[in-house]
């Protein structure tokens, strides 16, 4: 009889994964689980799956990890640490209101923004953005010029690169919905100027100042929303004298608010979170049972 995992289903925008309590049970192999789980048919269905783990440092409270559908590991997640403020908040796991998130990008603090003890929005320190020349993303900072042109079949895309711990790579459009995301989002997410790959934006600035993004994610596709991705959006926005430094990002699952802190540089991003169902699935094959 193999192993049963409770886990929960949750979204920030329409990205949905899946979320286990790592303190309650051990995946000892969370890529193979998050390519099986994450299927519409034969899986629970997601965008990927997120590991909550306690931490034994001062300095943070939990720790996340985030695996696309692919398997691969991302080293942050926006939409996702949303969503894990409020699972801590509203399953009675901390009270507090101000989380510091340990992520392989560093801690970012979580803000709980409370109701009637229920988590209305989180908004999120996401740090510092990191702007580098594509060309040199291994292991550079070097600030350079953020307008790089790329070539995706046999068509130029001129773009902007921004790292919020993970790679985006952000392309400003006035034709936005006649752009074919999955083609040319998958193409740009394999370029050879990208050594980790990429997740790849399509933007454009509306008629009532909000910019609407709809993203190609690297390791699951197509997205409802990219948290990391829109405060690239909004970077990107103001580093080309689209936006100044407060943006409405509108994606296809919902919106998230993006201030970048001229004090101190840092990006705060503000969404929402929702539960969607609770459920149990047996760990996929090869795994051994744990707890
Ligand atoms: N696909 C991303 C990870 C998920 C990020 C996104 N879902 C977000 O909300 O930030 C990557 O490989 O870097």
């Amino acid at each position: 009889m193999k192993a049963k995992v409770h886990f929960t289903k949750m979204q920030g925008a329409g990205n949905d994964y899946i979320y286990v309590n790592t303190l309650l049970y051990n995946i000892a192999n969370p890529e193979e689980a998050a390519r099986v789980w994450s299927k519409p048919h034969t899986g629970i269905g997601s965008d990927g799956l997120v590991l909550i783990g306690e931490v034994d440092m001062p300095e943070a409270d939990y720790s996340m990890r985030i695996f696309n559908a692919d398997g691969s590991e991302a080293m942050m997640c926006g939409n996702a640490s949303r969503c894990i403020g409020k699972y801590l908040y509203e399953k009675g796991i901390t009270h507090k209101t101000d989380i510091r998130l340990l992520t392989k990008s560093g801690i970012k603090t979580l803000h709980l923004n409370v109701a009637h003890e229920r988590v209305c929005s989180v908004t999120v320190d996401m740090s510092e953005p990191k702007l580098y020349n594509t060309r040199q993303f291994i292991g550079s900072d070097n600030r350079s010029e953020q307008l790089i042109t790329l070539t995706a079949d046999g068509e130029d895309w001129p773009g902007t690169f921004v790292s919020m711990g993970n790679p985006h790579f952000v392309i400003f459009t006035e034709k936005l919905n006649q752009i074919d995301i999955a083609r040319i989002g998958n193409i740009l997410e394999h370029h050879e100027a990208f050594p980790e790959r990429c997740n790849i934006e399509f933007a454009q600035v509306m008629d009532n100042g909000h910019i609407r993004m709809r993203v190609w994610e690297r390791g699951s596709g197509i997205t409802m929303a990219c948290g990391t991705g829109a405060c690239a959006t909004a970077v990107a926005a103001a580093l080309t004298g689209r936006k100044g430094r407060e943006s409405v990002i509108e994606m296809d699952g919902g919106n998230v608010t993006i201030k970048w802190d001229e004090t101190n540089n840092h990006i705060y991003m503000t969404g929402p979170a929702e539960f969607v169902f609770e459920g149990e699935i047996e760990l996929p094959d090869g795994e051994p049972p744990t707890n």
